[in-house]
């Protein structure tokens, strides 16, 4: 792995506003394109000297070029005639970056290419190149969006995928929605209206919250209270298929960092909060103590947990992720059709060994926030295959507020980023989510 810049370099005190933002944007876009890395953790990572405006400022920088990559990289190649050579690739990490602000930000066209060309000529290897990044900048500026190549953001294999699973028009609307800025949404621990209210949001039909441009999350009232949490609209539906409630015992297979064992611990199950993972434990540790809720906490692989019988079993399944692209762009880039045949093993070995863990007569949730039917429709259908003793207790429009959009012909929730239309795109979209509901005979 390449030592990241902005790590390792000081920042001259006289640098131009917003320079190290931009550096350290364009380090942590290399570095997600290059290892895999997730964004939040390596913006993190890169930003934690820069002052909370710039860190703001690199957030949004390096989201936006990774949201519009595809279309981003297919006008710079349009643009030259020759590739960037290999040794110089973080040119065109600059570029794109410097190209998504004149594009698709309110940042001032000399301020984009003025900073590109400063940070391209920072190295002896990329400064050879100034001439060509101001170039092709200026002209981006000058011709704007009427040279952007019609082509999808995300890779063709997962705009092929789901085409194919959900049709042509839908595949292409899903890909489109999914290079949009997703809103915030929040759950509230108790009453939803009075939150919506407080915090003039907008209260959906399924009891979450959604406010746009709100701003640092930990500022907004009630945060310190422990009185929501943040969860998409979508990822809120999965526990709530349990019908939660005082006296249920209900395992949390996957539960870090703890939105859904929030849920089910606000409306008084007794929950046993499953995870492989410490560190995230850890995360879903301090989650519960800022919102006051109590659950047990178990380190533990919940391919081979014995434990229970549990009148109800959640598995919220690690998985490929594609269904929230919105709020986490580089998950388009960073995985490939191998990640999702291997994450599907795992889905099924999950889904095996919960199915011990459930009492007869109990309920057991599948959840992914996977647009693809290999980690969601395909997986219960393959698993009820297996288990003649499971059926499915189907969804029915209105429960929980769902509408009927968003439920499958076999009783299972499909959310698409598409749904849940808004004449006002800042309201608009959901998170890609699968849910099935499945009853122990
Ligand atoms: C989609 S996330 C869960 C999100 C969580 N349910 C929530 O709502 O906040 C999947 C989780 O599964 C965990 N995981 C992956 N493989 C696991 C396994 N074999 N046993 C237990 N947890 C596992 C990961 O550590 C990760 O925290």
């Amino acid at each position: 792995m390449k030592e990241p810049r902005s790590a390792s370099r000081s920042a001259p005190a006289a640098e131009a506003p917003g320079l190290a933002a931009r550096r350290a944007a364009a380090d942590a876009v290399e570095a997600v394109l290059e290892n895999g890395h997730p964004l939040e953790e390596t913006l993190e990572r890169l930003t934690r000297e820069l002052d909370e405006r710039d860190r703001g400022l690199a957030r949004m920088l390096a989201a936006t070029t990774l949201r519009r990559l595809g279309s981003l990289r297919a006008l710079l190649r349009s643009l030259m005639e020759r590739a960037i050579p290999e040794k110089a690739r973080r040119v065109e990490v600059l570029m794109l970056v410097g190209a998504a602000q004149i594009l698709f930000m309110d940042v001032p066209d000399h301020a984009a290419v003025g900073t590109t060309v400063t940070l391209v000529g920072e190295q002896a290897s990329t400064a050879g190149f100034k001439g060509l990044a101001n170039a092709v900048l200026r002209r981006i500026a000058r011709e704007g969006k009427a040279i952007l190549p019609d082509v999808a953001d995300q890779p063709e294999w997962m705009v092929e995928g789901w085409t194919a699973a959900y049709g042509p028009a839908s595949g292409e609307a899903i890909s489109r929605a999914l290079a949009s800025e997703a809103p915030l949404d929040l759950t509230a621990r108790q009453h939803p209206e009075a939150l919506a209210e407080k915090l003039g949001g907008r209260l959906l039909p399924t009891g979450s919250v959604r406010l746009v441009e709100a701003g640092n999350v930990t500022a907004l009232a009630g945060f310190n209270e422990g009185e929501w949490w943040v969860q998409d609209a979508a990822a809120a539906l999965p526990a709530l298929l349990l019908r939660p409630a005082a006296g249920m015992t209900i395992a949390d297979l996957c539960a870090a960092p703890g939105g859904k064992t929030a849920q089910l611990a606000a409306a008084g199950a007794r929950v046993v909060a499953v995870d492989r993972s410490a560190p995230r434990l850890r995360r879903l540790k301090a989650n519960l103590e800022r919102l006051s809720l109590a659950a047990d906490i178990i380190e533990a692989d919940a391919t081979r947990l014995k434990a229970g019988p549990f009148d109800g079993v959640l598995i919220d399944a690690p998985c490929s992720a594609t269904g929230t692209i919105r709020r986490h762009p580089e998950v388009a880039w960073t995985k490939a059709p191998a990640d999702i045949v291997s994450l599907a093993s795992l889905q099924a070995r999950l889904l095996a060994n919960a199915a011990e863990l459930v009492r007869p007569g109990g309920v057991l949730v599948y959840s992914t926030c996977s647009l693809e039917p290999e980690e969601g429709e395909r997986q219960i259908a393959a698993f009820l295959a297996l288990r003649p003793d499971f059926v499915r207790d189907p969804v029915v429009p209105g429960e929980c507020g769902i509408p009927a959009e968003w439920i499958n012909g076999e009783g299972e929730v499909r959310t698409l980023p598409t749904h849940l239309p808004d004449e006002d795109p800042r309201y608009a979209g959901l998170d890609g989510f699968f849910a099935a509901r499945l009853r122990k005979g």
